[in-house]
């Protein structure tokens, strides 16, 4: 089942008099369980993709769809509920809150989000032991690894159960051990939650870990793998 789609995306910026063109009419499809990977040079396009496939960023034209639903040119506020419901977000920085443990940060997320489905501490510490983190639940960001607290944000953007997870070179400020560690982890939870997942890497060791890949220069897509 294809989850997300971009149809034909073109996103620009204002650049002085002229037009910078971020995303030139791109298109990709991600199905339920595919990691696919988003490589390109510095400015290729990577994070304005991300930002299209998030509902961060308007494109100019083009169709984003998730679901089947058509997300594009609808408001601010719907917009909104469907990042807060539907989508994960995982950055380069796991951005998780000082004061909280790692259970607290996953109930956090799941109240914030006013879902629908109930999400119960019993989700929150199984998807915290599906990463590794059974028994780390109780502890903070200061007590936990630069690895264990990548691992906490992921399960942290899996809480609500999305459709669409999407994730900025969440290895950047790892080893490469870690980083792959850190890749395998997220192709299995994508193949256990059945998401899609559009993950932004520079990082091209670990690009045998996923399904599939989109490469961009230039705001344009040049060469595309699909799933095996
Ligand atoms: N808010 C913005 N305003 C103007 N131009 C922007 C903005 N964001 C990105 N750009 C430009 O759009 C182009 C694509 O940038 P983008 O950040 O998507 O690339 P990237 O592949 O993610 O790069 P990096 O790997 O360095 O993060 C670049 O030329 C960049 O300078």
């Amino acid at each position: 089942m294809t989850r997300l789609i971009l149809d034909d995306v073109t996103l620009t910026y204002p650049d002085g008099d002229r037009t910078l063109v971020a995303l030139d009419r791109v298109s990709l499809a991600v199905r339920a369980g595919e990691v696919r990977a988003v490589t390109g040079a510095s400015g290729s396009g990577k994070s304005s993709l991300l930002a299209v496939a998030g509902l961060l960023q308007r494109p100019d034209s083009g169709v984003v769809r998730l679901d089947g639903d058509e997300l594009t040119g609808r408001s601010r506020r719907e917009d909104a509920e469907v990042r807060r419901n539907r989508i994960g977000f995982v950055f380069q920085q796991a951005n998780l809150l000082g004061s909280l443990t790692a259970l607290e940060q996953l109930q956090l997320a799941a109240r914030v989000a006013g879902n629908r489905r109930q999400v119960t501490d019993e989700r929150c510490r199984d998807l915290l032991a599906a990463v590794g983190l059974e028994r780390e639940t109780a502890r903070r960001p200061h007590q936990l690894s630069g690895g264990q607290r990548q691992r906490v944000a992921i399960a942290r953007a899996l809480v609500n159960d999305p459709a669409l997870l999407l994730v900025d070179e969440p290895t950047s400020a790892l080893d490469s051990a870690r980083s792959r560690e850190v890749v395998r982890l997220l192709a299995r939870l994508t193949h256990e939650q059945q998401v899609a997942t559009v993950l932004v890497t520079h990082d091209l060791d670990t690009l045998d870990l996923v399904d599939s890949r989109t490469e961009l220069a230039d705001g344009r897509v040049v060469a595309a793998v699909t799933p095996r």
